[in-house]
């Protein structure tokens, strides 16, 4: 009866002070990580010049309204074929929303956004 009651004590003690200490200081970090990240992601900019130099099918930044995109990954998926590469690495915003792009399009971009043009 002893070894019983002094095992689930043990056990009680051992989940205050070790389990879930340690559970609680591996959610904190994490938690830091992702605002930090989502940070760094808003506040990133790139000047024209930078822009420029990802104008081709494999390497492929465009300009939309002041915000930059990389549709590298995008280029050989986009049903309008290669006419998103027409001012690959330039200001593709008149393009963009042409009206061959029905309005559910302009919701797609932001998953390509990597930051602001310098202006
Ligand atoms: C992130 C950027 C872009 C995305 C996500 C995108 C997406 C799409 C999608 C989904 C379509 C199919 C039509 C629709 O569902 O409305 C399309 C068509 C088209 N896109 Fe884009 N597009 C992008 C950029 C561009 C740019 C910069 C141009 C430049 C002119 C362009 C030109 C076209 C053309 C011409 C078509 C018509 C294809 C056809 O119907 O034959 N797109 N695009």
């Amino acid at each position: 009866m002893e070894i019983i009651l002094a095992t689930v004590v043990l056990g009680i003690l051992l989940a205050v002070f070790i389990v879930l200490p340690r559970l609680r200081s591996k959610s904190v970090p994490q938690k830091r990580k992702v605002s930090s990240n989502a940070q760094n992601k808003a506040v990133k900019s790139y000047s024209k010049a930078e822009v420029a130099r990802h104008n081709k099918r494999t390497d492929c930044w465009i300009i939309i309204k002041d915000k930059v995109f990389d549709v590298t990954s995008y280029v050989e998926e986009h049903p309008g074929g290669d006419a998103i590469l027409d001012h690959a690495g330039d200001d593709s915003t008149e393009g963009f929303y042409g009206p061959q792009h029905a309005t559910r399009v302009f919701e797609m971009i932001d998953d390509f956004c990597i930051g602001d043009l310098e202006i």
